[in-house]
């Protein structure tokens, strides 16, 4: 400890080589799926230890290391000085220095944090260009609605789908409580979009079901085989559940995890009886393949999408995106442009038979940022 501590004085202003990083200095590498962040041609702190960051609760920042290995422990480090001003958030890789034992009481150091896969932010609201990270590394955003109690906002699909084409992150439509009522309705919204849709339902009587339970201990029987299928699309990813209270996320998270959450794991170091704080939990899938994560995220209710830039939403739309190639430049490509290269592609036939429905559903995606300056998630 006192050795890492000595170093802290001198070495690791290398790391950054600056000392006053925003948000927006992050550096984000696209990567392919699974691999490990680059650790070299990092002079500063060869020995310390690589691990993912599962959650963050008031400056301390709680990670597994040694993931799936017979040695895999969770460590609570606090930020080392130099990075104060670094975000690190759920799904981020650090580098830990000290005591990184994990031993009741101990605290290492984080000294460093990896660069991103991928990195889903938001604004603080439509007008408000500054950015707040929110998770890192995810692979695919869960979005969760029920098809009824709570009614399903198309608002908050549209807003969650934006930041998701946004942040590069595949989206996964998740809708619950099926049995309460059909979603043909809802779903033929999004039949146009690059969006795989689940529906989740409990069970019947007479069907297999799996016991679980919500956070607030209501049980329930969910659909063996629509949970199947969720953890078909989970399996080997790290993904981001995103749904408002009431949707039954929590029934379904604890179905998967086997319900870690209030039973030990993570909670079990932080000692606290189950996850209270609004910030994002990272929990490990059961009986999935190594480096299978799901983010809850029960504090983010609101995404404003000021820093959104169109062309990384056509980008979800490749059979649309060759028809900007004549655009003016600066062409936003939504409902008002005058000229947009997109109307003559579609109307040519050039993404066809389904194209002026895509283009009517991105045009719609491209214009929830006017469309909605409402700050709360879904309320419209
Ligand atoms: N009918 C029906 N009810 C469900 C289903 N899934 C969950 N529920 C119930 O919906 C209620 C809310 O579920 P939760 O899991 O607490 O919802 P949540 O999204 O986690 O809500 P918060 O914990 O407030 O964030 C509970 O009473 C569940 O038993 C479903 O598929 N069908
Ligand atoms: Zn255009």
């Amino acid at each position: 400890m006192r050795h890492s501590f000595k170093r802290s004085r001198r070495g690791p202003l290398t790391v950054a080589g600056r000392r006053t990083w925003d948000e927006s200095d992050v550096r984000i590498r696209p990567n392919k799926r699974g691999s490990r962040p680059r650790t070299k041609d990092r002079p500063a702190h060869e020995d310390a230890v690589v691990g993912r960051i599962v959650t963050v609760d008031r400056g301390r920042y709680t990670a597994v290391v040694d993931e799936d290995t017979p040695r895999e422990r969770t460590v609570i480090a606090a930020r080392a000085r130099e990075l104060r001003r670094t975000p690190v958030v759920a799904g981020d890789f650090v580098a830990l220095v000290g005591d990184v034992s994990g031993e009741p009481d101990t605290l290492a150091r984080l000294v460093r944090v990896e660069d991103r896969r991928t990195l889903l932010r938001r604004s603080a609201d439509d007008t408000d260009p500054v950015e707040r990270v929110v998770v890192a590394n995810a692979d695919q955003l869960v979005i969760v609605v029920a098809a009824a109690n709570p009614e399903p906002r198309t608002g908050f699909i549209d807003r969650a789908l934006v930041a998701a084409y946004d942040a590069g992150i595949s989206p996964l439509l998740c809708v619950t409580k099926a049995d309460l009522r059909d979603p043909a309705e809802l779903l033929s919204h999004y039949q146009h979009l690059p969006l795989p849709v689940l529906v989740s339902r409990t069970a019947e009587e007479d069907a297999t079901g799996v016991e679980t339970s919500s956070d607030e201990g209501q049980s329930a029987r969910l659909d063996v085989e629509a949970l199947e299928r969720l953890r078909g699309y989970l399996d080997g990813s790290v993904s981001v559940l995103l749904g408002h209270s009431g949707v039954g996320k929590s029934t379904m998270v604890n179905a998967l995890t086997g319900a870690q959450r209030a039973t030990g794991g993570v909670n079990a170091v932080t000692g606290r009886g189950r996850h209270t704080s609004s910030s994002a939990l990272a929990l490990k899938l059961s009986d999935a393949a190594p480096g299978t994560w799901i983010i809850d995220t029960p504090g983010i209710r609101s995404f404003g999408l000021a820093h959104v830039d169109p062309d990384r939403i056509l980008a979800a739309f490749p059979d649309l995106e060759p028809g900007i190639a004549d655009c003016e430049r600066g062409c936003k490509h939504d409902e008002y442009a005058v000229d947009c290269g997109l109307d003559s592609w579609v109307s040519s036939g050039q993404a066809g038979s389904s194209g002026p429905a895509r283009l009517a559903s991105l045009r719609r995606l491209l214009g929830t940022e006017v469309r909605q300056q409402a700050k709360e998630l879904g309320s419209q």
